[in-house]
């Protein structure tokens, strides 16, 4: 793996990763999967930002603009079921748009090498059939946190994973959590460059949120409009590029590499992980005992309270209980890989709430 040259913004923060690696394993083939994974991306971008005239162009936003477009049937079907439950603002409902947030993690094209992965027409009936495959679920303790958070004044941070259905799911819990006035404002962080074919940048969310305003469903022009609003009301926010999410490092060494990200997430009250790269990068892609708790294998990685929200695409896992991965194993041998199962975790920063251990 090269070092990088010219001009980039994250031309250091590479190189010098780069060069901490020892040579013996400083290749493709012999890199571990998530540093290899991660250079690929950051190498296929570096050919495009140095020409002249492809430098701003996203060789993936076809493929996320149609995973867009294609989930209008779903989109649609949720917020009819949101109507109803904008009236009626609870813990239960609050579980279930976690949940849909969960499932909208299948849909990512880097599993699928690029090819169309379409939500099921009616992903809230979904939610509510899935829960057999949730195999850690900590959503109660994710609400006891939501329930603690200074109405006024709290802050959530997304670090967002894939555009298309997934990013709409994000927006839908966001909303509800704005709406219900359990926070006061939701920071969106988005990839500075094309990533893992379907990661969502910035021009992924301004160009959702205008083909909503632009549609032929009311529905669907009204939430645009609306979710706009918020981004000029500043109740959604988009945190302001950091190419920490595109570099290589795992999240427990951002203290050191990234101070100022770390501060500004420590003072949220609480930060989402969506997906699962973001959950390899949580548990630094280890292979951990699966039974070890969530909040060892951070290690040490708190800046507040955190959950991750991943559908399981990636041989790795903790926090299950003594014997559950056997009994995976037994229903479907690659359980690990397919996107089939889905975790919750949670981690708390204060001994308020009570901790992920189990
Ligand atoms: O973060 P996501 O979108 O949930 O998943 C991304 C992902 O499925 O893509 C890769 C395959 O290339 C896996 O490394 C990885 O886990």
């Amino acid at each position: 793996m090269k070092t990088f040259k010219g001009e980039a913004r994250d031309k250091k923060l590479w190189n010098d990763f780069l060069n901490q690696q020892n040579n013996d394993s400083n290749s493709f083939l012999k890199a571990c999967w998530l540093y290899a994974e991660c250079y690929v991306y950051r190498r296929l971008y570096y050919f495009f930002e140095n020409h002249r005239i492809l430098k701003t162009y996203d060789y993936f936003s076809q493929n996320k603009q149609k995973a867009f477009t294609i989930s209008v049937g779903a989109m649609l079907n949720v917020f009819e079921v949101l109507q109803s439950m904008k009236s009626h603002i609870s813990d239960d409902n609050l579980k279930l748009l976690l949940k849909l947030n969960l499932w909208g993690n299948r849909c990512d094209l880097s599993i699928s090498s690029g090819k169309e992965v379409k939500p099921g027409d009616n992903p809230f009936e979904l939610a509510r059939n899935l829960d057999k495959k949730i195999i850690v679920d900590e959503s109660c303790k994710i609400i006891e946190c939501l329930n603690h958070a200074d109405r006024k004044n709290s802050v959530i941070e997304f670090i967002c994973d894939n555009a298309g259905y997934e990013l709409f799911t994000d927006f839908i819990l966001a909303d509800y959590l704005i709406e219900s006035k359990l926070v006061s404002k939701v920071r969106f962080n988005l990839k500075a460059m094309p990533w893992f074919i379907s990661d969502a940048t910035f021009n992924d969310f301004r160009w959702s949120l205008e083909y909503m305003k632009n549609h032929s469903s009311p529905v669907l022009r009204e939430y645009g409009q609306k979710w706009q609003a918020f981004v000029i009301g500043n109740k959604f926010e988009l945190a302001n590029v950091n190419y920490f999410w595109t570099s290589p490092y795992e999240y427990y060494r951002m203290p050191e590499i990234d101070p100022e990200l770390h501060k500004r997430l420590s003072k949220s009250h609480l930060v989402i992980f969506k997906g699962d790269l973001n959950y390899r990068k949580l548990i630094s892609d280890f292979s951990w005992d699966c039974t070890e708790s969530f909040k060892t294998c951070l290690k040490g990685f708190q800046p507040t309270n955190l959950c991750s929200l991943r559908t399981i695409k990636a041989d790795l896992i903790c926090g299950l209980l003594e014997g559950q991965s056997k009994s995976l194993e037994k229903e479907n041998n690659e359980w690990m890989i397919t996107g089939e199962f889905g975790t919750i975790q949670f981690a708390a920063k204060c001994d308020c709430f009570h901790n992920s251990d189990r």
